[in-house]
């Protein structure tokens, strides 16, 4: 398997079951931007809180193929092994197909994944141990806590400057190695960094 980020904004996301592992792949798509259907003929409760709170459509059946017209994503979650080698091979021209119960004919791994801001980790054991993944996913969560998402954000922010400065390679890479010097996870410091990158733009 390849790590990759994927766009699945405004693509169809097909989600068949609605167990927990429904809800957790439904949170995820649905949180960066996907359309989600659900089909299941039964749901869990915080399932079904979900489809209340955001745009998910939950269509109350088992699996039939024709379920996957227009499908860019589907995710094959039910409990019943030999229904999801069904799914999985009715969904072989789907461009991504994910079976949680690690059967064949899947193309895509769900990682364990720590978000912080625009910085993304991503965990994978490959199948040898998805708790070792959550072990190092929360790791991960101590070692980067949820306010380092500002600091990515200053990182941002001084790139999108120094990229639209005219300032010189060299010295573009020089502010690009000073900003991840650790003081600057301090807003005053930050501060100080982006009126010198705007200075020096005025200067140059
Ligand atoms: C192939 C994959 C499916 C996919 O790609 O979707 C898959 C498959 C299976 N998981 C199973 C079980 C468990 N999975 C977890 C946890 C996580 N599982 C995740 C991913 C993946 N799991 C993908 C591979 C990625 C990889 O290997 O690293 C994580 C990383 C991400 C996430 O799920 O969001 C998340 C941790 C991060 C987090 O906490 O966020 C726990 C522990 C726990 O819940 O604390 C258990 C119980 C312990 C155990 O069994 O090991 C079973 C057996 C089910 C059964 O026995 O019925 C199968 C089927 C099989 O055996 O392959
Ligand atoms: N990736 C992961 O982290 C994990 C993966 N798994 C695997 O994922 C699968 C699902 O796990 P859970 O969500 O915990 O199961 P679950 O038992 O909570 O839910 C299964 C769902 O499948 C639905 N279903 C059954 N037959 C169906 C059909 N023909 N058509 C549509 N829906 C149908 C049921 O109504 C139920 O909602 C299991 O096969 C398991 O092997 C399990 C735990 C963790």
């Amino acid at each position: 398997m390849t790590p990759m980020m994927v766009d699945v904004r405004e693509r169809k996301a097909m989600i068949i079951g609605g167990g927990r592992v429904a809800f957790k792949r439904a949170k995820l798509l649905k949180d960066h931007g996907a359309y989600v259907t659900i089909i299941s003929p039964h749901i869990i409760e915080e399932l079904d809180q979900l489809l209340r709170c955001f745009q998910i459509t939950w269509k109350n059946k088992k699996f039939e193929p024709a379920d996957l017209s227009g499908a860019f994503i589907v995710v094959v979650a039910t409990n019943d092994h030999k229904e999801n080698e069904r799914i999985a091979a009715a969904a072989s021209e789907v461009p991504l197909l994910n079976r949680a119960d690690g059967g064949d004919g899947g193309n895509l791994h769900f990682p364990g994944i720590v978000s912080r801001g625009k910085l993304t980790m991503a965990i994978s054991t490959g199948g040898a141990s998805p708790m070792l993944a959550s072990r190092i996913k929360k790791r991960l969560e101590k070692e980067f806590p949820s306010d380092y998402e500002n600091y990515v954000a200053f990182l941002f922010e001084c790139r999108q400057l120094l990229k639209q400065s005219g300032l010189s390679k060299e010295v573009q890479h020089d502010f690009l190695e000073r900003m991840l010097e650790e003081s600057y996870q301090d807003p005053t410091f930050q501060q100080k960094l982006l009126m010198e990158i705007h200075k020096a733009r005025e200067e140059k």
